[in-house]
Protein backbone atom coordinates (compact mmCIF):
# COMPACT_ATOMS: atom_id res chain seq x y z
CA UNK A 1 0.00 0.00 0.00
CA UNK A 2 2.95 2.67 0.62
CA UNK A 3 4.55 1.50 -2.47
CA UNK A 4 1.14 2.30 -4.49
CA UNK A 5 0.89 5.39 -2.26
CA UNK A 6 4.39 6.74 -2.58
CA UNK A 7 3.87 6.08 -6.34
CA UNK A 8 0.67 8.33 -6.97
CA UNK A 9 2.29 10.99 -4.90
CA UNK A 10 5.40 11.02 -6.80
CA UNK A 11 3.32 10.76 -10.40
CA UNK A 12 1.19 13.97 -8.87
CA UNK A 13 4.06 16.26 -7.28
CA UNK A 14 7.25 14.94 -8.47
CA UNK A 15 8.96 16.76 -11.16
CA UNK A 16 10.99 15.90 -14.54
CA UNK A 17 14.45 17.46 -13.05
CA UNK A 18 16.67 18.88 -16.25
CA UNK A 19 20.26 20.36 -16.03
CA UNK A 20 20.98 22.74 -18.85
CA UNK A 21 24.38 24.37 -19.20
CA UNK A 22 24.57 28.28 -19.56
CA UNK A 23 27.67 29.14 -21.77
CA UNK A 24 28.94 32.22 -23.20
CA UNK A 25 31.98 34.30 -22.99
CA UNK A 26 32.39 36.63 -20.16
CA UNK A 27 30.04 39.76 -20.06
CA UNK A 28 27.57 37.99 -22.37
CA UNK A 29 24.45 37.97 -20.06
CA UNK A 30 24.74 34.32 -18.51
CA UNK A 31 24.16 35.84 -15.28
CA UNK A 32 21.80 38.32 -15.74
CA UNK A 33 19.49 35.80 -17.79
CA UNK A 34 19.68 33.47 -14.93
CA UNK A 35 18.41 36.19 -11.91
CA UNK A 36 15.84 37.10 -14.78
CA UNK A 37 14.59 33.41 -14.91
CA UNK A 38 14.22 33.29 -11.76
CA UNK A 39 12.75 36.16 -10.53
CA UNK A 40 10.39 35.85 -13.45
CA UNK A 41 9.37 31.85 -12.98
CA UNK A 42 10.06 31.56 -9.15
CA UNK A 43 6.61 33.22 -7.30
CA UNK A 44 8.19 33.78 -3.86
CA UNK A 45 11.91 34.86 -5.59
CA UNK A 46 13.08 38.18 -4.57
CA UNK A 47 15.59 38.87 -7.78
CA UNK A 48 19.01 40.99 -6.50
CA UNK A 49 19.49 44.04 -8.14
CA UNK A 50 21.00 43.65 -11.47
CA UNK A 51 23.63 46.16 -11.31
CA UNK A 52 25.27 43.95 -8.35
CA UNK A 53 25.97 41.00 -10.38
CA UNK A 54 29.59 40.86 -10.81
CA UNK A 55 31.65 38.24 -13.03
CA UNK A 56 31.58 34.97 -12.05
CA UNK A 57 34.36 32.98 -11.10
CA UNK A 58 33.08 29.09 -11.10
CA UNK A 59 29.78 28.49 -11.56
CA UNK A 60 26.13 29.82 -10.10
CA UNK A 61 23.51 27.47 -9.53
CA UNK A 62 19.84 28.64 -10.23
CA UNK A 63 16.99 25.99 -10.23
CA UNK A 64 13.42 27.26 -12.20
CA UNK A 65 9.63 25.53 -12.04
CA UNK A 66 8.19 25.20 -15.02
CA UNK A 67 5.06 23.22 -15.25
CA UNK A 68 6.15 19.71 -14.64
CA UNK A 69 9.70 20.09 -15.14
CA UNK A 70 12.47 21.60 -12.71
CA UNK A 71 15.29 22.84 -14.56
CA UNK A 72 18.32 23.60 -12.75
CA UNK A 73 21.04 25.92 -14.36
CA UNK A 74 24.48 25.71 -14.24
CA UNK A 75 25.64 28.92 -15.09
CA UNK A 76 29.23 28.88 -15.40
CA UNK A 77 32.08 32.09 -15.46
CA UNK A 78 32.64 32.78 -19.02
CA UNK A 79 36.28 34.22 -18.85
CA UNK A 80 38.93 32.76 -21.37
CA UNK A 81 40.92 30.38 -18.33
CA UNK A 82 37.25 29.47 -17.27
CA UNK A 83 35.95 27.92 -20.18
CA UNK A 84 38.65 24.63 -20.18
CA UNK A 85 35.99 24.16 -17.43
CA UNK A 86 32.93 23.66 -19.49
CA UNK A 87 33.85 20.81 -20.68
CA UNK A 88 33.38 18.55 -17.76
CA UNK A 89 29.71 19.70 -17.34
CA UNK A 90 28.70 18.29 -20.84
CA UNK A 91 28.39 14.88 -19.80
CA UNK A 92 25.78 15.53 -17.06
CA UNK A 93 23.22 18.18 -18.62
CA UNK A 94 20.21 17.96 -20.59
CA UNK A 95 20.71 21.05 -22.75
CA UNK A 96 22.75 24.17 -23.40
CA UNK A 97 21.87 27.53 -23.38
CA UNK A 98 24.70 29.61 -25.03
CA UNK A 99 24.31 33.85 -24.73
CA UNK A 100 25.80 35.82 -27.23
CA UNK A 101 25.73 39.59 -26.56
CA UNK A 102 24.75 40.26 -30.34
CA UNK A 103 25.54 43.91 -29.93
CA UNK A 104 29.39 43.31 -29.17
CA UNK A 105 30.02 42.73 -32.63
CA UNK A 106 34.16 42.91 -31.83
CA UNK A 107 33.51 39.71 -30.17
CA UNK A 108 31.33 37.50 -32.13
CA UNK A 109 34.51 35.70 -33.86
CA UNK A 110 35.80 35.02 -30.62
CA UNK A 111 32.02 34.06 -29.29
CA UNK A 112 32.04 31.70 -32.36
CA UNK A 113 35.49 29.99 -31.52
CA UNK A 114 34.84 29.52 -28.22
CA UNK A 115 31.62 27.71 -28.76
CA UNK A 116 33.28 25.45 -31.78
CA UNK A 117 34.69 23.15 -29.55
CA UNK A 118 35.75 19.72 -31.01
CA UNK A 119 32.74 17.17 -31.75
CA UNK A 120 33.56 15.13 -28.93
CA UNK A 121 32.10 17.64 -26.21
CA UNK A 122 29.15 17.47 -28.02
CA UNK A 123 28.43 14.44 -28.48
CA UNK A 124 28.26 13.58 -24.89
CA UNK A 125 25.46 16.10 -25.05
CA UNK A 126 22.14 13.74 -24.22
CA UNK A 127 18.75 15.08 -24.69
CA UNK A 128 16.90 17.89 -26.36
CA UNK A 129 18.27 21.30 -27.01
CA UNK A 130 14.76 22.82 -27.34
CA UNK A 131 12.77 23.83 -30.68
CA UNK A 132 14.34 24.91 -33.78
CA UNK A 133 13.23 28.52 -33.85
CA UNK A 134 15.39 30.19 -36.34
CA UNK A 135 17.14 29.33 -39.64
CA UNK A 136 21.00 28.23 -39.99
CA UNK A 137 21.32 30.69 -41.91
CA UNK A 138 20.17 33.52 -39.24
CA UNK A 139 22.21 31.88 -37.06
CA UNK A 140 24.79 31.93 -39.58
CA UNK A 141 24.32 35.82 -39.88
CA UNK A 142 25.12 36.46 -35.92
CA UNK A 143 28.50 34.52 -36.20
CA UNK A 144 27.14 31.25 -35.39
CA UNK A 145 29.14 29.06 -36.31
CA UNK A 146 26.92 25.88 -38.86
CA UNK A 147 25.04 23.37 -36.94
CA UNK A 148 26.94 20.78 -37.75
CA UNK A 149 29.51 21.39 -35.96
CA UNK A 150 28.42 22.44 -32.89
CA UNK A 151 24.89 20.01 -32.38
CA UNK A 152 25.16 16.72 -33.03
CA UNK A 153 22.89 15.14 -35.29
CA UNK A 154 19.04 14.29 -34.05
CA UNK A 155 19.47 17.01 -31.53
CA UNK A 156 17.21 19.99 -31.63
CA UNK A 157 18.43 23.73 -31.66
CA UNK A 158 16.89 27.28 -31.58
CA UNK A 159 18.53 30.52 -31.73
CA UNK A 160 16.57 33.17 -29.32
CA UNK A 161 16.99 36.97 -29.82
CA UNK A 162 16.25 38.14 -26.68
CA UNK A 163 17.26 41.33 -23.69
CA UNK A 164 17.15 40.02 -20.42
CA UNK A 165 17.09 43.89 -19.19
CA UNK A 166 14.16 45.93 -20.90
CA UNK A 167 11.72 42.77 -19.70
N1 LIG B 1 21.57 45.86 -22.74
C1 LIG B 1 21.66 44.64 -22.19
N2 LIG B 1 22.63 44.43 -21.27
C2 LIG B 1 22.69 43.20 -20.72
C3 LIG B 1 21.82 42.15 -21.09
N3 LIG B 1 22.15 41.03 -20.39
C4 LIG B 1 23.18 41.39 -19.60
N4 LIG B 1 23.51 42.69 -19.79
C5 LIG B 1 24.59 43.42 -19.12
O1 LIG B 1 25.82 42.80 -19.49
C6 LIG B 1 26.75 42.86 -18.42
C7 LIG B 1 27.31 41.49 -18.11
O2 LIG B 1 26.29 40.66 -17.61
P1 LIG B 1 26.59 39.30 -16.81
O3 LIG B 1 25.27 38.64 -16.64
O4 LIG B 1 27.38 39.55 -15.59
O5 LIG B 1 27.51 38.51 -17.85
P2 LIG B 1 28.09 37.01 -17.72
O6 LIG B 1 27.91 36.38 -19.05
O7 LIG B 1 27.47 36.31 -16.57
O8 LIG B 1 29.64 37.26 -17.49
P3 LIG B 1 30.70 36.31 -16.71
O9 LIG B 1 30.12 35.94 -15.39
O10 LIG B 1 31.94 37.15 -16.57
O11 LIG B 1 30.96 35.11 -17.57
C8 LIG B 1 26.00 43.50 -17.24
O12 LIG B 1 26.34 44.86 -17.20
C9 LIG B 1 24.54 43.31 -17.63
O13 LIG B 1 23.69 44.29 -17.06
C10 LIG B 1 20.81 42.43 -22.09
O14 LIG B 1 20.01 41.57 -22.48
N5 LIG B 1 20.80 43.69 -22.60
MG1 LIG C 1 28.22 35.54 -14.79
Amino acid sequence: MYTLLSGLYKYMFQKDEYCILILGLDNAGKTTFLEQSKTRFNKNYKGMSLSKITTTVGLNIGTVDVGKARLMFWDLGGQEELQSLWDKYYAECHGVIYVIDSTDEERLAESKQAFGLPPLHYSQLYGPLGPASTTAQEASTLGAPPRASWCPPGRGWGWIPCSCVDV
